[in-house]
C-alpha cells in the first residue's frame, strides 16, 4: 500500500472530466507509447512468443489478433508485467513506457500497474457491492477521503454509461448486475485510477450481442483518453473499433508478429499472405 496527495477534480487537472457521452479526440495521436523491441517469453523451456518488435500509439486503440495459442494474451499480460506472477515466465527484450524499460530493476511495479488498467474476458467483479467495487483499488492506493472517492466512483460509473443505471442501488451485490453491466462495471473500476493504458483481453467475447455491442462502443468512446490495447477473436470488432491490428501467428511452435500496420491497411491491403488468409478467413 501506499499513499498519495489526493489532488481536486477538476478540469485543471484533466482527471474524471469528460461524460460518458463525450468522445476522446477523432484522431488519434500517432505518437509511440509504448515500444516493444525483440520482446521473446518462454513458459519455462516452451517458448511461447519470438522476437515482438512493434510500437503501440498514445491514444489509439491497437487490436491484437491471431488464432487461438499465437501468444496475445501472454503479450498483452507482458505490459503490466502480470507474467512476472506465473512460475517459470522468463522474457528477453525490452518492453518500454514513455521510454522507460518496464523491466528495470528499479522500476516500482505497483506504480506500473496503476497506470495499466486490465480488464477480462469474464466480467470479474469483486462479491461486493457495486459502490465498493470502485472504492477498493482507491483505498489499496490510499485515495481514501470520502468526497474524493465519491467523486471519481460517480464519474466512472458514468464514463462507462453504467450511472444512471445503477446510482439508486450502490450498495446492491455486484453480482446482482446483468453480465455486461457487470463488465462495464470492471471497466469503471481499472478507469477509477485513471490510468494511462488500458488492457483488455477479449472484452465482449462472454457477453450476448446486445451487451457486447454496449461495452464495444464504450470502448471507441474512451478511445483518445487512454491508450487501449485489445485482444479480440472477432475480426469485424477490430476492424470497426481499432486504429491498429498487430497480426500474431504460430509458426515453429511459437507465437511471431506477422504483421503490424493500420487496421484499415491490414483488412482491406494485407502485405503478407497468412494475414490475407487470416482476415479472408481462408486460415485459423
Ligand atoms: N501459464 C502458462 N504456462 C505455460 N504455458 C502457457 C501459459 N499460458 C499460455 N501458455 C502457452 O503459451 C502459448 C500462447 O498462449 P496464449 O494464451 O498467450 O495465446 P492466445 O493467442 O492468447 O490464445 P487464445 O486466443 O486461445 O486465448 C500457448 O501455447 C499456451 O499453451
Amino acid at each position: 500500500m501506499h499513499s498519495e496527495p489526493e489532488q481536486p477534480i477538476s478540469p485543471a487537472n484533466n482527471a474524471y472530466t469528460l461524460g460518458p457521452m463525450q468522445a476522446g479526440p477523432v484522431c488519434c495521436d500517432p505518437q509511440p507509447l509504448i515500444q516493444v523491441d525483440n520482446f521473446s517469453l518462454h513458459y519455462g523451456v516452451k517458448p511461447a512468443l519470438a522476437n515482438i518488435t512493434l510500437d503501440i500509439y498514445r491514444g489509439c486503440i491497437t487490436a491484437l489478433i491471431g488464432p487461438s495459442g499465437c501468444g496475445k494474451t501472454s503479450f498483452l499480460s507482458s505490459i503490466n508485467r502480470l507474467t512476472d506472477l506465473i512460475p517459470g515466465c522468463r522474457i528477453t527484450g525490452r518492453i518500454r513506457i514513455e521510454g522507460n524499460d518496464i523491466h528495470d530493476p528499479s522500476l516500482n511495479v505497483q506504480a506500473l500497474r496503476r497506470q495499466i488498467g486490465m480488464v477480462f474476458q469474464k466480467p470479474t467483479p469483486f462479491p461486493l457491492s457495486i459502490h465498493r467495487n470502485i472504492e477498493l483499488p482507491l483505498h489499496e492506493h490510499g485515495i481514501t477521503r470520502r468526497a474524493h472517492t465519491g467523486a471519481i466512483i460517480r464519474q466512472v460509473l458514468q464514463d462507462v454509461g453504467l450511472w444512471d443505471e445503477v446510482h439508486d442501488r450502490l450498495d446492491a451485490p455486484a453480482l446482482s448486475l446483468s453480465g455486461g453491466q457487470q463488465q462495464r462495471l470492471c471497466i469503471a473500476r481499472a478507469l477509477a485510477l485513471n490510468p494511462q493504458i488500458l488492457l483488455m483481453d477479449e472484452p465482449c467475447s462472454a457477453l450476448d450481442p446486445i451487451a457486447s455491442g454496449v461495452v464495444e462502443d464504450l470502448i471507441s468512446r474512451l478511445r483518445g483518453r487512454y491508450t487501449i490495447v485489445i485482444v479480440t477473436h472477432n475480426l469485424a470488432q477490430a476492424r470497426r473499433i481499432a486504429n491498429y491490428a498487430a497480426f500474431f501467428w504460430v509458426r515453429g511452435h511459437v507465437g511471431r508478429l506477422v504483421e503490424f500496420g493500420h487496421c484499415r491497411q491490414i483488412f482491406e491491403s494485407p502485405a503478407h499472405e497468412l494475414t490475407a488468409a487470416y482476415v479472408n478467413g481462408a486460415r485459423g
